[in-house]
């Protein structure tokens, strides 16, 4: 065996950059006994626990922290390999930037550049700019430029070559996610950082995905030998390095080896098998508390209520592609749908009709689509906006971040279904607020000095706090309160949990109980209507109710296989 590529030893401490020397601070993590990466054999590492900590250990391992105490130094702390830098970088102490031998891929931050963004072109005539095709992106867009041989390769692994020659905005976010994995794969690092790969893959993808990087992972798969980089000798492979949300078992991927399980600012190195048992135990010694404030699902009977969808056998055809064939679905009012399928078959094809946000939706013939109870073409698309409540990765992607919108504003914009600061009225500041409310000690947890001499309330703060200085899962927390602060007819939360905590998404259920409780009272007690909601997630475990409490409509290349 070689050297190590990462190599911390056992009580060394983190903190920021440009704190003392001698820390003053609590640490932002602690390694109870180190982090040993070696740079060949069998090994697979995952990184589990609290979202924060996973982020922070990530962040450790791309040099942006200082490490306590300094250690005698291989090479560039932490790293004990030689990365091939030049030789006045190697034997400091200090961090200076990640080697570029380590690459990070997170699907939790909009796009910088654009790509894989724009949410709306890809239903419509493709603009020139967005003609680009995956195959031009791996191409022209990512350096070193890989080889032909590297991308067909990698392709393979990723089973994108049907992909190859669609234009990037066409790609369904499942098909997105693989996309960008192979893209970091083409880059041939030394070491590849994957922050949650497999969420928003179905279920069959994730396994495969799974195998295949164990592959890469082992070696048995050598993308080094088609990469241009010659910072590389052909022998090394690429350590895969995966951040997986969740501390259970579910979706550890077979190849795994250890785990750094990160839990209350300490890290903690475990074999897989010590793992495990440790999280049964903890399992069987927690106290299941029963859940006082989950009510049954009132589902409303079909007859008594107008839908509030309506579709009757929609069609939609790309060239000679049909990615809707003939679907029928009607959705009445306090019906609860988990929309299935597996990617690319269909699903935000179907919600882009119903959403206004198809170009299509307009013109179908008047018979297939109805909303609310008219002709989809009688309901003007503001009035749409209005009346669904929506959160998605593709929100999440296009939302502004330069509008300088405050968190409260972008709640609020959930008013109108806008990305526009809007005026609001004090009942609607009000709800908004009390929305934050169960969140404030998560969001409130990056208090600025600014902040902490302010005489303002904590949940002004967060209230005032520009939308943009959150990290990415509270901006999609905040996000999903967009979704449901008008209390919206239809609620369309398709993989709305998505780059959030579990522990934040297990708040939002608490949330979602308590609106569906309220909303179900006032359609009682009032003439209101009760909530339809369609949910649209790969993992059954993140569908915010019980089992065999909804409904299921699953698609499989564009047609409705089964519905109940
Ligand atoms: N302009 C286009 N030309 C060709 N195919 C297209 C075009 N736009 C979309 N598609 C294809 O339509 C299919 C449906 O995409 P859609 O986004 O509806 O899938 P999905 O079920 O939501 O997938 P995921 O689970 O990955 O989000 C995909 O296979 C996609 O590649």
């Amino acid at each position: 065996m070689r050297s190590a590529l990462v190599s911390i030893p056992a009580r060394t401490s983190v903190f920021p950059l440009g704190s003392a020397a001698v820390p003053t601070s609590s640490p932002l993590l602690r390694f109870r006994n180190g982090l040993n990466i070696p740079s060949d054999g069998e090994y697979g590492l995952a990184i589990v626990g609290e979202g924060e900590g996973r982020r922070r250990l990530v962040q450790t391992l791309l040099s942006k922290y200082r490490f306590h105490p300094h250690p005698p130094a291989p090479g560039i702390f932490p790293y004990a390999y030689d990365w091939g830098l030049e030789p006045h970088t190697q034997g400091t102490t200090e961090p200076i930037q990640s080697p570029p031998s380590i690459r990070h891929l997170t699907f939790s931050k909009p796009s910088a550049t654009g790509e894989f963004t724009d949410f709306t072109a890809r239903y419509g005539a493709l603009q020139e700019e967005d003609k680009d095709t995956l195959l031009q992106f791996f191409r022209n867009s990512l350096f070193p430029a890989p080889k032909e041989d590297a991308i067909a390769a990698v392709a393979a692994i990723l089973r994108i070559e049907h992909l190859l020659e669609l234009p990037l905005v066409a790609l369904s976010s499942g098909q997105t996610r693989r996309s960008r994995i192979a893209a970091g794969l083409l880059a041939a690092p030394r070491m590849l950082i994957l922050e949650d790969p497999f969420a928003g893959l179905d279920v069959q993808s994730r396994k495969e995905i799974a195998r295949m990087l164990g592959r890469v992972n082992s070696g048995a798969v050598n993308l080094k030998t088609t990469s241009q980089d010659a910072r590389h000798k052909e022998e090394d492979g690429m350590r895969l390095v995966l951040s997986l949300r969740g501390t259970g078992t579910i979706g550890l991927p077979g190849y795994v080896t250890h785990i750094a399980r990160v839990m209350g600012g300490d890290v903690e190195m475990l074999g897989k098998e010590e793992y495990v048992d440790k999280v049964k135990g903890e399992e069987e010694t927690q106290h299941v508390v029963p859940d006082m404030g989950r009510q049954a699902v009132t589902q409303s009977a079909e007859s008594s209520t107008q839908p509030v969808v309506d579709v009757q056998g929609v069609s939609i055809t790309y060239g000679e592609t049909k990615v809707l064939d003939n679907v029928s679905w009607r959705i009445h009012p306090g019906q609860r749908w988990h929309l299935q399928g597996s990617n690319g078959c269909g699903k935000t094809t179907l919600l882009s009709l119903i959403l206004g946000h198809h170009p299509k939706s307009f013109s179908l013939p008047a018979e297939t689509l109805s909303l609310f109870s008219k002709p989809r073409r009688e309901v003007a698309t503001p009035t749409l906006r209005r009346r669904i409540g929506h959160a998605s990765p593709e929100i999440f992607a296009a939302f502004p971040r330069s509008m300088g919108l405050s968190a409260g504003e972008a709640v609020g914009t959930g008013y109108e279904g806008v990305f526009s600061r809007r005026r609001m009225t004090e009942a609607q500041r009000a709800r908004v607020q009390r929305l934050l409310e169960p969140f404030v000690d998560l969001l409130g947890r990056r208090r600025t000095p600014a902040s902490r001499s302010s005489t303002k309330s904590t949940l002004d703060l967060i209230y005032d706090t520009d939308f943009s200085h959150f990290p990415p899962n509270q901006q999609a927390l905040l996000l999903f309160l967009r979704a449901i602060v008008s209390r919206p007819l239809l609620l369309i939360l398709d993989e709305a949990s998505q780059g959030m905590d579990e522990e934040t998404w297990s708040r939002c259920r608490v949330l979602l109980d308590q609106e569906w409780a309220e909303i179900a009272h006032d359609a009682k007690t009032a003439t209101g209507s009760e909530q339809a909601v369609v949910v649209v997630s790969h993992w059954e475990e993140e569908v915010p109710w019980e089992a065999g409490q909804g409904r299921v409509l699953r698609l499989h290349e564009g047609k409705v296989v089964h519905q109940e």
